[in-house]
């Protein structure tokens, strides 16, 4: 259907849609994507143009020409009162049940996903904005058909901030001048739209996550995005305040021209480890001295990782921003025993990310809230709803080589084959149109499965052998993921692998894990099929 604004409709408009694809929200995706998809695709070239550097042996480094910015003396705005104390916040994707949950959960921030936990099927990323509309009204409720139970919201919920998807992903449901619209614009303004003035009115702002940035450029794009939208709106600058997913290997190198190019909107940085990892593996595929080995050995204490949160965290507090930890990717376990291990893990983890000098973390699950929050209340004592105040200032500098440091440990067949499973449990989930899911006791996303795929085909590229002598070829990879696709079918059962499209989530492992070229973003095929 294409409409007077311009804006053609591919997706069905089931009942409610229309009140958010509403003939000014048409109007808005068609302004903001003439005024701004031209330079996104400049800017998504400009990412494989400086790829093509990085397979040619450069390694990524400070930038020369921004040297002035991150010598100068400048700070953020200051941060606005509801965002001051963040020190646990839950994440997790925009289904109703789940945004009830979380904002009742004991965290400060609940941050509503439409990337890393949000499989973007039509129907869920609409009903997603008629979801947090009702959450930001506060109306919001939800019947469970099978339970009965009732959920609404608490007095005082979280705090709500919505994540909006990554600048490569397209949505294939609108058009504008018969091209997509990019996914992060139809995210950004229909949550915008239908929520400004309710949260104004609340004494709040609108409040974003921008994922998976590569650079400052990128950063000064979305800063255009926002003004744009203030102005039209005739709301004041800073109505619109950003937290920045440092989530990419190049982006850790100009984090303080990320914050400068933001510098009126942005409030904090936020370590997505998981993304980070993948950004690693990817970005450095052709440098045979940095492939990484397991995934269960590349924690926040690999030199990388632990290089990677002393310097956000430094270079946040000297401009005035916060800087946010990331997720332990544990769930909390029936079994009791198995519980305890999970929590000491998940504390030891908050631990090292509040004495490092982190403000907040990230909790998957309500379940580990009071844990993070035990962690975090330590740091936090006597009024204290911060830790601006720990500057890293005497700290040796952060070099180039400590960000790059490669990773000591083993690939193993045990690691290999775990990465087959969970890569297409995962694939196959997000098909079905599920971006986030439990398997084998871990909360496994869109990044965390990124890692996954990635790393056996780097092993595949530069002949990697495993711990037990066997080098690691398309043949093996192919091998292993027939063996352990009949382990998993007959874990889930013949039911769920016909309804779920294994099948069809096998085909696509297979193809991006022995494809010649790395595929850039599992979600661009999974797409096709979603
Ligand atoms: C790399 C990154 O980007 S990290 C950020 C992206 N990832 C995420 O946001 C992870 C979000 N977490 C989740 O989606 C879920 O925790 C899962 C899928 C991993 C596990 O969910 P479930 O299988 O439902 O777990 P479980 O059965 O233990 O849930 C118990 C209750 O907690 C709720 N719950 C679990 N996780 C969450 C969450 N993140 N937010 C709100 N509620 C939650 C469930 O809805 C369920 O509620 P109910 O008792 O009212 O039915
Ligand atoms: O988005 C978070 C991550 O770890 O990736
Ligand atoms: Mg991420």
């Amino acid at each position: 259907m294409t409409t007077t604004s311009g804006l053609t409709i591919l997706g069905a408009m089931h009942s409610g849609f229309e009140q958010i694809l509403t003939p000014e929200a048409q109007q808005l995706l068609v302004e903001l994507t003439r005024e701004f998809r031209p330079q996104l695709k400049t800017l998504l070239a400009a990412r494989q143009s400086r790829q093509q550097q990085f397979d040619g042996g450069t390694l990524p480094d400070f930038l020369p020409e921004t040297a002035s910015i991150r010598q100068g003396d400048w700070t953020v705005a200051a941060i606005p009162a509801d965002l001051q104390d963040r020190r646990v916040e839950i994440t997790g994707p925009v289904d109703r049940k789940m945004i009830i949950n979380a904002l009742n959960a004991d965290v400060k921030v609940f941050m509503a996903d439409f990337e890393d936990s949000q499989a973007p099927s039509w129907t869920g990323v609409i009903e997603g904005q008629i979801n947090l509309r009702d959450a930001n009204l506060g109306t919001i409720h939800y019947s469970d058909p099978q339970s009965g139970k009732q959920y609404a919201l608490r007095d005082n919920p979280a705090l709500l901030i919505a994540r909006v998807r990554g600048l490569h992903l397209w949505e294939k449901h609108l058009l504008v001048d018969g091209e997509q619209v990019p996914g992060s614009l139809v995210d950004f303004a229909l949550y915008f739209l239908h929520n400004y003035q309710t949260r104004l009115a609340n004494g709040s702002g609108v409040y974003y996550y921008l994922p998976k940035l590569q650079s400052h450029k990128e950063a000064a794009w979305w800063d255009a995005v926002f003004r744009f939208t203030q102005a039209k709106f005739n709301q004041p600058v800073g109505t619109i305040r950003a937290t920045v997913l440092i989530e990419t290997l190049p982006a850790v190198f100009e984090m303080d021209e990320i914050l400068h190019a933001l510098r009126e909107h942005i409030v904090a940085l936020n370590c997505g480890r998981w993304d980070y990892i993948f950004s690693y593996i990817k970005t450095l595929k052709n440098h045979a001295d940095r492939v990484l080995p397991d995934r269960q050995v590349v924690t926040m204490d690999q030199p990388f990782l632990s290089a990677y949160s002393r310097l956000l965290i430094k270079t946040c507090h000297k401009r005035g921003a916060l800087a946010m930890g990331g997720m332990a990717a544990f769930i909390p376990a029936k079994d009791p025993a198995a519980n305890e291990a999970i929590l000491a893990k998940v504390t030891a983890d908050k631990e090292r990310e509040a004495s490092n000098g982190h403000d907040g973390t990230w909790v998957a699950h309500p379940g580990l809230a009071a844990t993070a929050n035990t962690v975090f209340n330590r740091y936090l004592t006597d009024g204290k709803r911060n830790q601006l105040d720990v500057s890293r200032a005497d700290d040796a500098p952060v070099t180039a080589a400590d960000l790059l440091a490669p990773s000591a440990g083993e690939r193993t067949e045990a690691g290999m084959r775990t990465n087959i499973r969970v890569a297409l449990q995962y694939i196959a989930a997000w098909i079905s149109g599920k971006g986030c899911v439990p398997i084998y006791g871990l909360m496994e996303d869109a990044a965390t499965a990124e890692i996954c795929r990635t790393s056996i085909w780097q092993w595949i590229k530069h002949g990697k052998s495993l711990s037990n002598g066997q080098l690691v070829t398309k043949a093996l990879f192919a091998q292993m993921l027939a063996q352990e696709s009949a382990v998993v079918r007959a874990e889930v059962g013949e039911a769920l692998w016909q309804e779920q499209n294994f099948a069809k989530a096998q085909q696509l492992l297979l193809q991006i894990t022995t494809a010649d070229e790395l595929v850039d973003f599992l979600t661009l095929p999974a797409y096709e099929l979603l």
